[in-house]
C-alpha cells in the first residue's frame, strides 16, 4: 500500500505536471532589537504534481506553517526558490487561482454562510453565482444551514464553511493549514473522510499541514516528513492507496503500520 523513498530524487518528476516547487528554500527570521536572527528552514525541496494531495508533518515548530505561508506569497524565502504553476506565488492570488483554509476558520462573523462561501467571488469583483454556492454548501453537508451566522454554528460547520469557501473559485492550488486542529476526534475524523470524498470528486492540487497522522496518511498521495528545525525534508512517504479512500482503508494492517512508521519517525526527529 505504501512505500518509502529517500528524500533526494523522489520528486523526480516531468516539470509540465508540475504545480508548486521548492528549491533549496532556507528562511531566516529576525527577533528582538539585537535583530538577532534565526533559522526556521534549512535547505527545504519539495514539489508536487498537478492534481496530487500532499501533506506535510514535523515536530512543532520545524516550519510546517511557514512552507505553507510561503507558497501562499505571505512570506519570501531568504534563499531559495518558491514557484506556483510555473510562476512565483504573487502571479496565481492576482488572478485568485489559490484556495486557503486555516485552523482558525476565519469566517466574517457578521455574515450567513451563504455570504462567507461567496465572498472570494465579491473578493475577484466577479458576479455570484447563487447555484455553485448552494452546490458548494452542499458539498459540505450545510444544506439548509445558508443564512445560519457562525456564532450559531459549530466548529466543525464553520470549518466546513472554510473549506467550502477555499474551493469557491475552483483554485488551481489549494492550501489547508490544520484545518481541523481545533476540532473533537470524532468530527475531526468524519470531516476527514468527507474532505477525502470531496477531494476525490475535484482532484484539486493540495497542500495540507497537520500534526495528525492518520490524518496524512488517510488525504494525502504523498506524505513529506520534515526535521526539527531548522526544517528540511526528512523523508517522503507514498500512499499508494486508490480513491475514494472510506473508513476501511483505516482499518487495514497497512494503514496502521504506514502511521506507526510516521509516527516513530516524528517521534525520533529532533532540532538539529
Ligand atoms: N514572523 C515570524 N517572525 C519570527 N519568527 C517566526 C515568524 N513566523 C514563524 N516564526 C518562527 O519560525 C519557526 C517555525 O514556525 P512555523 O509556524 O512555521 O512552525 P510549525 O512547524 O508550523 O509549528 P507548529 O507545528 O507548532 O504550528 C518557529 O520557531 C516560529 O516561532
Amino acid at each position: 500500500m505504501s512505500s518509502s523513498a529517500p528524500a533526494a530524487g523522489i520528486f523526480d518528476r516531468t516539470a509540465s505536471t508540475r504545480s508548486v516547487e521548492l528549491t533549496a528554500v532556507s528562511k531566516e527570521f529576525t527577533l528582538g532589537r539585537k535583530r538577532d536572527s534565526f533559522r526556521a528552514l534549512d535547505g527545504f525541496d519539495m514539489a508536487v504534481d498537478q492534481g496530487e494531495f500532499v501533506a506535510i508533518l514535523g515536530p512543532s515548530g520545524c516550519g510546517k506553517s511557514t512552507v505553507l505561508r510561503m507558497i501562499a506569497g505571505l512570506e519570501t524565502p531568504t534563499s531559495g526558490t518558491v514557484r506556483v504553476e510555473g510562476g512565483p506565488p504573487s502571479a496565481l492570488i492576482e488572478q485568485h487561482r489559490l484556495g486557503v483554509a486555516f485552523q482558525d476558520s476565519a469566517l466574517l462573523p457578521w455574515a450567513s454562510a451563504w455570504e462567507n462561501v461567496a465572498l472570494p467571488f465579491r473578493l475577484a469583483g466577479r458576479p455570484v453565482p447563487a447555484e455553485r454556492v448552494r452546490r458548494l454548501l452542499e458539498t459540505v453537508g450545510l444544506t439548509g444551514f445558508d443564512k445560519a451566522r457562525p456564532r450559531q454554528l459549530s466548529g466543525g460547520m464553520k470549518q466546513r464553511i472554510s473549506i467550502a469557501r477555499s474551493m469557491a473559485l475552483d483554485p488551481d492550488v489549494l492550501l489547508l493549514d490544520e484545518p481541523f486542529g481545533a476540532l473533537d476526534a470524532v468530527t475531526r475524523r468524519r470531516l476527514n473522510l468527507e474532505l477525502g470524498g470531496v477531494w476525490a470528486a475535484q482532484r484539486t492540487t493540495t497542500v495540507l499541514v497537520t500534526h495528525d497522522v492518520p490524518e496524512a496518511v488517510l488525504l494525502a498521495d504523498r506524505v513529506v516528513v520534515m526535521t526539527g528545525r531548522p526544517g528540511s525534508c526528512a523523508h517522503i512517504e507514498t500512499v499508494d492507496k486508490a480513491r475514494p479512500r472510506g473508513e476501511e482503508f483505516t482499518r487495514t494492517p497497512e494503514f496502521h503500520r504506514t502511521v506507526d512508521r510516521l509516527t516513530s519517525m516524528l517521534d525520533n526527529s529532533e532540532t538539529r
